[in-house]
């Protein structure tokens, strides 16, 4: 069971990125790199928002590119949480099950149960904009967990909050997520190091096979060691 990019290359206008690794299923690896190296993108190539030129990405032996970005295997955390600000928290997790808010009452009982686990139970009502930067954080991950697809995108998230509450929402995320596939991108060494086994180093058009975590940030390369300064 695994997640293979079989020397997948993404070619936008002059960009363009090469990935030729395989990740195991319930792995955690991180995506790091100068900004603009690509890292987003290859997550949105892994997400079907961006064509690959050639090769391909697979999800334990199945091909994904014929796969709409509705039937892939991924659900995605984003940096800004993505969150309605008029919607109450148990709409927007429930948005990960149903996009027009039709829930039945077995759906809403898996949203209360969700919103119970990351922490939110007695804020179903509030509005997403009456929350803290955690509690947001929270309610993202809420929904994507909800979705139950066996690999989670975390492309910065919890950018925003405080070092000590991002960590204590990374350490939930490999708690709540324990199973699932998990790649995140991240602009800080810290954050690789506290979730992700292994670290792919985006750079110079390339996604580099992922090296185990510790000795990459101890020993970078030179491509890592210039962006890291
Ligand atoms: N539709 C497009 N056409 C041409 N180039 C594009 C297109 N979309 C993205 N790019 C380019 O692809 C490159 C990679 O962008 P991407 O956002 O993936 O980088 P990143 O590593 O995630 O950066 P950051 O860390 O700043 O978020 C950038 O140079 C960007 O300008």
């Amino acid at each position: 069971m695994a997640l293979i990019f079989d020397r997948a290359a993404i070619r936008l206008g002059d960009f363009a990125l090469s990935a030729d690794w395989q990740v195991t299923a319930g792995e955690r690896v991180a995506l790091i790199g100068p900004s603009g190296a690509g890292k987003s993108t290859l997550l949105m190539a892994l997400a079907g928002f961006v064509p690959l030129a050639s090769g391909r990405i697979s999800w334990e032996g199945r091909d994904l590119g014929p796969l709409p970005p509705a039937q892939r295997p991924v659900a995605t955390l984003f940096q800004d949480q993505n969150l309605f600000p008029h919607l109450t928290v148990a709409q927007n997790v429930g948005l990960g099950l149903s996009p027009r808010l039709r829930l039945d009452a077995e759906q809403t009982a898996r949203v209360a149960e969700v919103l119970d686990r990351v922490g939110l139970r007695g804020l179903e009502g509030r509005r997403a904009s009456q929350l803290s930067g955690g509690q947001q954080g929270r309610a993202a991950l809420a929904r994507a967990l909800l979705q139950a697809r066996p690999v989670l995108m975390l492309d910065e998230p919890f950018a925003a909050l405080g070092p000590r509450l991002k960590a204590d929402m990374l350490d939930l995320v490999a708690e709540l997520a324990h199973g699932v596939t998990l790649l995140m991108v991240t602009h800080d060494p810290r954050d690789a190091g506290r979730i992700a086994e292994r670290t792919v180093l985006v750079a110079d058009g390339v996604a580099h096979p992922p090296e185990p975590t510790g000795p990459l940030l101890d020993a970078p390369p030179p491509a890592l060691r210039d962006y890291l300064g």
